[in-house]
């Protein structure tokens, strides 16, 4: 733990009731996130990662079990706007050019006019689409369109970003760059980053900690901290002795939990 525990989760169910029954999502999940982590989640399709993260969100209600968010609930955590949260799909509104639809939620929250101007300004060029606020979505890229969702999620300056397989649609050589963009920014901003991937080199390469899910129920089969620099971390280490090892391990956790049916 380099920091103080900005999320404390301590033995978290949550049991979704379905017409088939009940449907165990996540079972005694214990994890400590500190100020300033990038931590992944990774592990097989079903396992309860986006459950968690939207535990996290306050957008679905834990059955048992503790989960503070700077020492309040995540539902405070969320009325005190602590939370970005950038879905797999960008999800921007087609009718709204880049800088609105980044000023929508700016908008909602009653900000005057000229903040919102400074605002999205400011986080356009944070994500470098400065030149790009008033196109509109389907005039961008994918990879373009997924840095202006980001920029939506930091425009009113959440501690706090939750990210669900945000670059898992786009080609390899483009979520290279963004994950290398995001590393940038994570620096700067100096945020709290939960992230959902299913990629292994993307969660070795991007994270401060790594935890590794299990399906059926989902639990937490281990959490490991990356011995990578914080600082300058290069896509060329992912051909280091270090990196190598850290994916090894990240392999054989998910191998150690998966049930192969
Ligand atoms: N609203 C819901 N109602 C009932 N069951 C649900 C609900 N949401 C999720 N589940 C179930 O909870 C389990 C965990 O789902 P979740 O979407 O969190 O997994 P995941 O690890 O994010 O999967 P993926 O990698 O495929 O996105 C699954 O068995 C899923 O079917």
């Amino acid at each position: 733990m380099t920091a103080a525990p900005v999320i404390d989760i301590a033995n978290l169910d949550l049991v979704f009731q379905t017409n088939d029954g009940p449907v165990q999502a996540l079972k005694d999940v214990n994890l400590r996130i500190g100020k300033g982590d990038f931590v992944s989640f990774i592990g097989p399709s079903g396992c309860g990662k986006t459950t968690l993260l939207r535990c996290i969100a306050a957008l679905e209600t834990p059955t048992s079990g503790r989960l503070t968010v700077c020492g309040i609930s995540a539902d405070e955590a969320r009325k005190a706007r602590s939370y970005g949260y950038v879905f797999q799909a960008a999800g921007l509104y087609p009718w709204r050019t880049i800088a609105g639809n980044i000023r929508l939620p700016l908008e909602i929250m009653g900000y005057t006019r000229a903040e919102q101007q400074d605002r999205v300004q400011k986080v356009l060029s944070l994500v470098e689409l400065e030149a790009f606020g008033r196109k509109y979505p389907w005039q961008l890229s994918g990879g373009m369109q997924q840095r202006a969702s980001i920029a939506r999620a930091l425009a009113f300056d959440a501690d706090i970003l939750l990210m669900d397989e945000p670059f898992g649609a786009l080609d390899e050589i483009v979520r290279d760059h963004l994950n290398e963009e995001l590393l940038k920014l994570w620096r700067r901003t100096q945020k709290t980053i939960a992230f959902v991937t299913h990629s292994i080199p993307e969660a070795v390469y991007l994270s401060t900690k790594i935890v590794v899910m299990s399906p059926r129920p989902g639990r937490i089969a281990e959490v490991i901290e990356s011995p990578l620099p914080r600082g300058d971390r290069p896509l060329s280490i992912r051909e280091s002795r270090e990196f190598l090892d850290i994916a090894h391990r990240v392999r054989e956790g998910l191998r150690a939990g998966h049930a192969y049916d």
